[in-house]
This record gives C-alpha cells, structure tokens and sequence, in this order.
C-alpha cells in the first residue's frame, strides 16, 4: 500500500506516521468486534512491534474505506456459497478463532436472512391475522424452503430458523371480513397530501441510496433482529429465540409487533398504536401495509437508485466532526448561505435551524464522506429517538403524536413509501390518493430539471409520517433532505421538523398546502381548490377547506 501522512490520533506533538500497510484481521474483544490491523511505518514500540489495532483510522477515510468494501466482499461471498452458517459459541474453543461469533458473522447472517426469506406479501399478512384471530392454524414450517437453516455446533448455542414466525395460510383477510374499518372511506377524489402545496413545503429532499438488496421494510424474526450486523446491544448474537405463537396476538399486537421488528432493526424508537376514543383497534388498510421506518420502497425498475456508486458523490475530507460549511466539499451545490452568503449548515447542535429557503434542499454529509457518524451535518439521516404513538383522533381517523415533549427544530422522521414516477401516479387506485407526497421541492423553486421526477406513495409501506393530519396552523413543517442520492437525482426525503416546541401527546400536524395564503386565513377567506375538502383542524386559523 502506497505510503501517505497520518496523524496518529491523541498524540498532541502531531508528529507525523506512515502507514506501512493495512490488513484486514478479525481480533475479538468480548467476542463481537472486528478491527482493522495497521503497521506503522515510522513508528514502533520498544519490542519493536509496529502494530495497532483500530475501527477506524480517522485521517485516512480512503483505507478504512477499503477495508469495509473487502469486508462486504468477504460477506457476500459467505452468504453466496451456501445457506448454512455456524453460529454457536464453541465453549470448549476447538472452533478457530476466526469461526466464533462475530459481528463479520452476524452480518453475514442477516445478508443469507435477507436472502433466504421472501418477501412479505399481503397474503402473509393475511394469513398472520388469520392465526390471531384463531380461523386458522399456524403450519408447520419445516419443509419450507427455501430458508436459512442454523447449524448448531453445540447444543447449548442454537439459534432457530428464522422464518418461524412467517405463517402461510390463507389468503383472505380478516381486517376486511371483521369490518373493522368504521372510518369514512379514504376515496378522495384528488391526492390530500399530494400536489404543488405539498411539494412547496418541502425545500427539497432526497432518498437514502444505501445499498441494501432487501429493502427496510424485512420482517425478521427475533434471531434475526438479534443478529443485524449494526453496532449495539440490540445487535449481539442471542442464544435461540423462540418467536411468540401469532394466535395469541390481537391485530394491534400483530401489527405492533410487525412495526416493532422493524423499527428496531432501523435502531429507531417504538412506534405504538392507541385508542382511547372507540374500539376501532388498527387503522384501516393495514393488512397490506409494511412499515419501512427510513428507506423508500424501490420497485424493480427503480432499484438502480439504492446502489449509486461512490463517484457520484461529493464528499467531505473532514476528520470527525463537520464544523465549517465554507470546507466542507460535499456542501459545494448547497444554497444554504447566511446573511453575508457564506454557505451554512442546516442545522445547529442537532436542530433544524429554518435557515433554508424555501425550494432549497439540504445536503447532509453521506457515507463516503471523511467525518463521522454523529457529525453536526447529519441529523435527518440518524434513526429517530422520540417514541411516537399512532393514535385515534376525535375528527381526522388516526393521527400521530411524540411520548416526549419536543424542542423547535427536531427533526422528527422522515417521509417513507413507496417510490413511484410521478407519471405512474394516476395509474395508483383511488384510495391513495390522500397519502401521496410529490418530490417536487425544486421544482417549487421554479427549477424544473430534466430529470425523472418522483412521488412517494404510503398507502400500503411507509411510517408513522402517513398518519399525520393536516392543520391551517401546524406544528411541523417538511423540508427536502438529500444524503443518499444527490440532489440532480430528484429523489430526496422528506424530513418532519418541529416549528415549535411541542408538548408531549399534543398530535403532530403538517399543512398540506403551505402556500395557501396565509393572510387570508380564516373560514371561507382563502380561494378554495377545486380539490378541497372540509378541514377539521378545529385551529383558531383554520382556512376551512383542506385539500386532499
Ligand atoms: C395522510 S392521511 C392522514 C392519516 C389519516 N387520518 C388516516 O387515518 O389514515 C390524509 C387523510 O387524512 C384526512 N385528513 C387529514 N387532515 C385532515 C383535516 N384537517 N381535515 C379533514 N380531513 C383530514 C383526509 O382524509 C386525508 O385524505
């Protein structure tokens, strides 16, 4: 490896080291970690050694770089050599070191998982609610195939198959034939969330383009969970885990569960559903619905965005933390300037700090940027910590709302669905009309590239951000939020921030049409769009129309 300047980090006389060479080495503390071996150049120790070991090298972004990319290599060519993976814990040590649980393994296993189990469908689903509701028995899933099998080594480190808690029965569903859904229909006659207001709320935004072959949105079992490869408690391999029999769970428990597995995996905050005001258990539509708590749904024929190569981004060679947006390169195309037009970051000390025009869009350093995890330039990309109740509202069906009290400027979470061409958007069945969010921000702005231009659809994927309502006087407000793709890409998130702070269990709204005019707000005073409905906001500002 060609030799270059480092900086060993912490050595305050800042003399200067060369990296000899790099070698990808698996060294187990606790038995979980995996580091990077590098030997110094013009270092050594008094014995003469020359080797350190790190997870992170932080004056030199490009080798750690490559050392991840061999390491996704070495797992890929794991997972695609077979189906089985030796997972026990050897107490007697005859496994090689290199054999014992690790997290190189933990990823391994979830990259087979992920490969190994289909796709959740709505017949799944079904099925699922079929066995709560006891008009079905769970089968027997031994002969299912094809799945990812574990391979005790001893018998006290089994961990079970995966799939076990996926029950494939019937396909009907027992939402509909319970007549659950006592709301209004959601028929509206022209998209509620959908529309220029909209895509004027948002400065612009972007999709999260991390590789990733399956999307968010997986159902895994509790082995699984316990197994993903990210860093944290959550993440250590477990000793088998036994899923809880669906039959014993309501549709809310159900459903709960589906959307705790996959928020966890997504190191988010819970996500929960309340009623306090009827007996309607789950909001309606929910037996096709998959939650993905951060990543947009890609159809086959957009897949190409979850895997942009790193040449097309700009990056940043900052070495922890991003501090000065003037350096930073990745914000080159930001517009995002103070009074005096120098360029500045979107947030301060984790808040959104609604310095952004509107049509502007913010670019947060992204993966192959030099900085870290929890640089000041990344906050809408982070898993959401505040806690989030789904929650029965007394006039607009389900809404949302945080356990917490909110400060102005949290970023709450970001906008998730499927992503659909704008064009495909009429071709969508009427129903999805109110859950429809244009990519639009730019075009807002009056720039109309050439490019595709996008919609996120949450009608049957998405979060918590499709049950929230509409105000006249909202306390959140959207921006666009670009980190995973760039901005030419038209494909940005849409990130929910506080315009205020919020007490706890106060419901969170968005205006679905900002630009409405203000001014004239009030019952009757602003232009009614022909796409309007009667608003329920019950605000002092309420315009009385919303449109949907
Ligand atoms: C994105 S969804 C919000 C979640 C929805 N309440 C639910 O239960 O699924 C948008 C739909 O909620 C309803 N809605 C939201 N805010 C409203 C408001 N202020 N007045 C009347 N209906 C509203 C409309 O039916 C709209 O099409």
């Amino acid at each position: 490896m060609a030799s270059n300047r480092n900086r060993w980090r912490g050595n305050r006389s800042r003399r200067k080291y060369i990296v000899r060479s790099t070698r990808c080495v698996f060294k187990f503390v606790f038995g979980l970690y995996q580091f990077l071996q590098v030997r110094w150049g013009q270092w050594h120790r008094e014995d003469g050694t020359n080797t350190t070991w790190h997870s992170d090298i932080a004056d030199r972004p490009d080798l750690v770089r490559a050392w991840k990319r061999s390491q996704q290599r070495k797992r890929e060519d794991i997972a695609s050599k077979d189906l089985d993976i030796q997972i026990a814990w050897d107490p007697d040590e005859t496994i090689p070191v290199h054999d014992r649980p690790s997290e190189l393994r933990a990823q391994a296993y979830d990259e087979k998982l992920r490969n190994a189990q289909p796709e959740l469908t709505s017949e799944m689903w079904d099925a699922e609610l079929d066995i709560a509701l006891g008009r079905a028995e769970p089968v027997d899933e031994e002969n299912r195939a094809p799945r990812l099998r574990a391979r005790p080594r001893q018998d006290s480190a089994v961990v079970e198959a995966p799939s076990r808690s996926r029950s494939l029965l019937s396909a009907s569903s027992a939402v509909r034939s319970l007549g659950k859904d006592r709301r209004a229909p959601l028929s509206a006659p022209s998209p509620s969330m959908r529309g220029k207001s909209l895509s004027k709320a948002a400065s612009s935004s972007s999709y999260r383009s991390t590789p990733s072959k399956t999307p968010d949105f997986s159902v895994r079992s509790s082995s699984s969970m316990s197994l993903s490869g990210s860093p944290g408690p959550s993440n250590r391999m477990s000793q088998s885990t036994v899923s809880q029999p669906s039959r014993l769970l309501s549709p809310r428990n159900l459903l709960q569960k589906r959307w705790g597995q996959a928020t966890k995996s997504a190191l988010a905050a819970s996500v929960k559903i309340v009623n306090d005001l009827d007996d309607e258990e789950i909001p309606s539509h929910m037996n096709r619905f998959r939650y993905t708590e951060q990543k947009y749904m890609l159809g086959d024929e957009l897949r190409h965005l979850a895997s942009l190569d790193e040449g097309i981004f700009l990056t940043c060679e900052c070495s922890s933390n991003c501090q000065d947006a003037t350096r930073c390169h990745c914000q080159i195309p930001s517009e995002i300037k103070d009074g005096i037009g120098r360029k500045i970051f979107a947030y301060s000390r984790g808040l959104f700090t609604f310095r952004v025009p509107r049509g502007v869009e913010v670019i947060e350093c992204n993966a192959f940027c030099g900085c870290d995890p929890a640089c000041n330039n990344r906050v809408a990309q982070r898993p959401r910590d505040i806690g989030i109740e789904v929650f029965k509202t007394r006039h607009c069906g389900w809404g949302a709302r945080a356990i917490e009290s909110i400060p102005k400027g949290k970023v709450m979470g970001l906008f998730t669905g499927q992503l659909v061409r704008r064009d495909q958007i009429e071709d969508l069945p009427e129903s999805h009309a109110g859950y429809i969010f244009d990519l639009d921000g730019t075009e807002a702005k009056g720039e109309v590239n050439s490019g595709e231009k996008f919609s996120v659809d949450s009608f049957e994927c998405g979060n918590w951000t499709r049950f929230v309502n509409h105000s006249c006087d909202p306390n959140m407000k959207v921006y666009s939020v670009v980190y995973d793709t760039v901005p030419d890409m038209n494909a940005p998130y849409l990130a929910f921030v506080a315009v205020k702070p919020i007490p706890a269990r106060t419901e969170l709204t968005i205006d679905y049409d900002p630009c409405a005019d203000v001014d004239a707000a009030g019952p009757g005073k602003s232009k009614v769009p022909r796409n309007a409905r009667p608003c329920r906001c019950e605000s002092v500002r309420c315009r009385g129309w919303v449109k949907v």
